[in-house]
């Protein structure tokens, strides 16, 4: 199934047609950018178009009241004047005579994207839309928006498809207070935001958009708000919030859906966030979220006010809804002390309403308080200069091209196993087939081992040169055929291999320490080795059977970790008696494919073969299946994973979720 794009030229046709210094980014140009960005990088062709339509009134009856839309309706009839009337009564947002119309073909985009994903047309999509929506609420326009766009996608999907969980993140630069104040006391809607805050000093200056507002009666933790009370947030800070906030909390909460409020204003270069995140961030948020509700996402444009960083994340953002190969993240320095403010105070703020940050060890939040922190003279000097700096251009690199190589997974496998689907029997290279290229070998009746792995090694060769993604092996020995790639690729001076072993079976030790290898083991065995910084062992008491202590490892340890590290090959072990559930190995085979251009190589040992079909297809990009609502992981696992994170954390700075006490 395809990746839908929706789009038309039509929502250009409205613009600020006086003066107001607020609104005056707000430019049809910004669509324009968008959607020329696509065509211009060969996207747009690879999607599936969706035609735009007009939402009707009871679609727009959904989130807002009648009067609202009624005197919304008058606004195409009013005269110049009538419209700077009618404006003065909201805040940061204008009319225009074509506004109403745009307004009801954003909000259908949003509805026909949500059709298409929810009847299997397309796999997930993107719309870009005018005006965005976030920020508007039941009764009123703000910031630029008229009608919730996401909002009444929600409740449509709720109401048509009965869907029955809805995740709806929200990586704008502002806070969509729309959405909070339309879902707070909803249960099914879980809204996560984060926003450029200053404690209070940033639009819109609501109280409402705190860490500590998580949702009211049925709804408490249910609304997750990430305040940034500084700017010049970066890479690190947002994959930090994703791995110990929201990707844990998300697959405890299994949605059926996935919407994105995706604006670009907090990237960098973007006047409105003054953030240092790059385009490329939003390759990694997406992909990460891809494996949530079986791939069912649909991301709607919100903010975005440079049309240079606009135009690269939307690239970003779609590439990897086309399941291209992620680009790399370089110097991911670790999150920075407000960062790490925010994310302990959002952890303990929402402790109580999520088992998998039940046992978090962070700093109590009564140490970091809300309110105005009084600035010493040198910080507020500093913040001064911030903000004075943020006024000069910001430069960055463009994003380097993603490149899908010619075959997207190789499978090594004895001659009895059948091949896995959407690959077919190969006999000899020629004859390439553009998905899959099997080297068909019989490792079971191989008598020289080393022959055997030369498969094995070709695939490497192959994968370092571009030519193969991605990889999977059916061995006799999975052991012996982990220790000779790793050697067979350590070989080689700028190798780092990430080698993630799941199930017990001990690693050689000379592997643990040539730094070229950086190892994570989960597995349900005592290890009684000590954890270095290159050898990182999660011992699970309930074995990998249980889906959420093994993810919370994940997430909270190895995504992480793996970021941090950026290797250049991941490979990925099933030892036997691993015993991990199938659909926590999915989730982990799809979610690796974040490193290495999704360079991955799988080993299994041959009596794992029911494995491979299911491997196979997640490595062909296919989404990983839902694991279901994630029960509270044992108490001792939780506390193993935490004691890891705080033991590794000075080598690891991304494994970080509290401010270090110390000055
Ligand atoms: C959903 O719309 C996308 C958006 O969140 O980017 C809208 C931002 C409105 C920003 C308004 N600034 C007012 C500055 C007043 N001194
Ligand atoms: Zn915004």
């Amino acid at each position: 199934m395809g990746t839908a794009l929706i789009y038309d030229e039509e929502m250009t046709k409205y613009k600020l047609l006086w003066v107001d210094p607020a609104c005056k980014i707000e430019v049809p140009e910004r669509l324009t950018a968008s959607h020329e960005a696509l065509v211009r990088n060969g996207l747009a062709d690879r999607c599936v178009s969706l035609p735009v339509r007009e939402a009707v009134d009871a679609e727009i009856l959904l989130v807002h009241s009648e009067e609202y839309l009624e005197a919304v309706k008058q606004t195409p009839h009013m005269t110049l004047e009538d419209l700077k009337e009618f404006t003065l009564q909201y805040g940061d947002v204008y009319f225009h005579p074509n506004i109403y119309h745009c307004a009801k073909l954003a909000v259908g985009s949003a509805l026909q994207l949500v059709d298409g994903v929810m009847m299997g047309k397309v796999k997930n999509g993107m719309a870009l839309v005018r005006p965005p929506g976030h920020h508007s609420m039941r009764s009123a326009a703000n910031g630029f928006c008229v009608f919730n766009n996401v909002a009444i996608a929600a409740r449509y999907a709720k109401q048509k498809y009965g869907v029955k969980r809805i995740l709806i993140v929200d990586w704008d630069i502002h806070h969509g207070q729309g959405v909070q104040y339309c879902f707070e006391d909803d249960p099914s809607v879980l809204y996560f935001s984060w926003h450029r805050y200053e404690h209070q000093k940033f639009w819109p200056h609501l109280r409402d958009s705190d860490y500590d507002i998580v949702g009211k009666g049925d709804g408490a933790g249910f609304n997750i708000n990430v305040p940034w009370n500084k700017v010049g947030m970066e890479n690190s800070d947002y994959l930090s919030v994703f791995c110990h906030i929201l990707l844990p909390v998300a697959y405890e909460f299994c949605p059926d859906l996935v919407l994105v409020c995706a604006g670009f204003d907090s990237a960098i270069g973007d006047p409105e966030g003054k953030m240092c995140a790059t385009p490329e961030i939003f390759a990694h948020l997406t992909h990460l979220l891809m494996n949530l509700a079986g791939g069912k996402l649909c991301a709607v444009l919100e903010g975005g006010y440079n049309l240079t960083s606009l135009g690269q994340s939307v690239c970003q953002t779609v590439q990897s809804l086309l399941g291209d190969p992620l680009p790399p993240l370089t110097d991911l320095s670790g999150p920075c002390r407000s960062a790490l403010e925010s994310l302990q105070s959002v952890r303990a703020a929402h402790r109580q309403h999520w088992s998998c940050l039940k046992h978090a060890v962070d700093l109590p939040t009564s140490e970091i308080s809300t309110k105005r922190v009084k600035l010493s003279g040198e910080e507020a000097k500093e913040q001064a200069e911030e903000e004075q700096s943020g006024t000069e251009e910001k430069i960055w690199a463009e994003p380097l091209k993603r490149v899908s190589p010619p075959v997207c997974s190789a499978v090594v496998l004895p001659d009895d196993v059948v091949c896995p689907d959407a690959c077919e029997r190969l006999g000899s290279a020629e004859e390439l087939n553009p998905h899959s290229l099997i080297l068909k070998k019989d490792f079971l009746k191989d008598d020289d081992p080393l022959t055997a792995f030369s498969r094995v090694f070709s695939l490497i060769e192959r994968m370092k040169k571009n030519e193969i993604r991605n990889g999977l092996a059916l061995v006799g020995d999975v052991t012996m055929a982990m220790t000779c790639v790793v050697q067979h690729v350590a070989a080689e001076d700028n190798s780092r291999i990430l080698l993630v072993c799941v199930g017990n079976g001990n690693i050689p030790s000379h592997i643990k320490e040539d730094g070229k290898t950086l190892v994570v083991q989960i597995s349900c065995e005592n290890t009684v080795e000590q954890e270095s910084k290159y050898y990182v062992p999660v011992c699970l008491k309930k074995s990998c059977t249980d889906s959420s202590g093994f993810l919370q490892s994940v997430f909270s340890v190895l995504l992480p970790l793996g970021y941090q590290y950026n290797p250049r090959l991941v490979l990925l072990v099933r030892t036997p008696g691993s015993e991990v559930c199938d659909g926590a190995w999915l989730q982990l085979t799809g979610l690796l494919q974040s490193f290495a251009q999704g360079h991955t190589l799988v080993l299994l040992q041959e009596d794992d073969k029911a494995c491979v079909d299911p491997t196979a297809a997640v490595l062909l990009g296919n989404p990983a299946p839902p694991l279901g609502q994630l029960q509270a992981s044992p108490t001792e696992d939780a506390e193993a994973v935490e004691r890891i994170r705080s033991r590794l954390k000075d080598d690891w700075k991304l494994l970080m979720t509290a401010a270090p006490e110390n000055g």
